[in-house]
């Protein structure tokens, strides 16, 4: 497996705080990566500055061997990177097929040329119908978002980032407020993201056994510092993680 994504040494300071502190990984081809830690240890702002949302401080974000840092966040998701936010993000008022066919136009409205360069990047443009049967939401392309359940609002907003064809998919907390049918649901799905459709994923999630049931590797920060990375089981049992966020009375459902 070759890296998809590699980071060197990502730094993001707000003023006087150092919300990612000279963080380094890679992500292969076909990997799915975790990055746990307690709240505010800097989960969500690594994945700002991966995503081109914040510029680093220091360090770099190299992409299937392209430098990334610095560059605006629509030219990085047609680079083929995308993101699901941790609280959803959609067009309330307009249907599940509106809301998918917005997010791909979005993703390629930057610009005069933005079609033009669309082409080259080998990505074919999704079928929105698959997409939607993809996530579950096939019969309720008509619906309007607003009024789908939780769970399902979520699903969409999946499908929304799966509008972009991406090669990596940054997601941010899918498990937080769903129960737990809709937990499983999320667990086969980030699976089978990577199994049938070939995208490699980097997951900030608070849900231990999701997490740990699901991820090759992972990455545990704490305030802003890394301070484990391995399997499931290596982090699982290295005293720092324990001490720092899992807990001495932890155990893995
Ligand atoms: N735009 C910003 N301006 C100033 N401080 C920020 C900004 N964004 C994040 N921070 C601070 O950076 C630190 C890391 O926050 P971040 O949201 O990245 O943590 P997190 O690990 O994602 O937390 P959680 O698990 O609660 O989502 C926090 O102290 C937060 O207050």
């Amino acid at each position: 497996m070759s890296a998809l994504l590699e980071v060197q040494g990502l730094t993001r300071r707000f003023g006087g705080l150092t919300a990612v502190s000279d963080v380094s990984f890679a992500v292969s081809e076909g990997e799915i990566f975790g990055v746990i830690g307690p709240n505010g240890a800097g989960k969500t702002t690594l994945f700002n500055v991966i995503a081109g949302h914040y510029k680093p401080s220091a360090g770099t974000a190299t992409f299937s061997g392209r430098g990334i840092s610095g560059l605006r966040s629509d030219v990085i998701a047609r680079l083929g990177i995308a993101r699901t936010f941790q609280a959803v993000h959609l067009f309330a008022a307009e249907t599940v097929a509106e809301n998918l066919r917005r997010a791909r136009v979005l993703s390629t409205s930057h610009g005069p040329f933005a079609y033009l360069r669309s082409f080259g990047t080998g990505r074919r443009e999704p079928d929105l119908r698959d997409v939607a049967t993809f996530v579950g939401l096939g019969p309720l392309l008509d619906q309007t978002a607003g009024g789908l359940a939780y769970g399902l609002q979520k699903m969409l907003g999946i499908g929304m980032a799966l509008m972009v064809t991406p090669k990596l998919l940054l997601m941010d907390e899918p498990a937080a407020g769903l129960n737990p049918s809709e937990k499983r649901a999320a667990s086969a799905l980030i699976r089978r993201l990577r199994d049938e459709r070939g995208i490699s994923i980097l997951l900030v999630e608070h849900d231990m056994p999701l997490v740990m049931g699901v991820c090759d590797r992972i990455l545990v920060v704490n305030q802003g510092k890394p301070i484990a990375i391995g399997s499931p089981d290596a982090v699982k049992a290295d005293p720092a993680v324990i001490d720092a966020y899992l807990g001495d009375d932890y155990e893995f459902a």
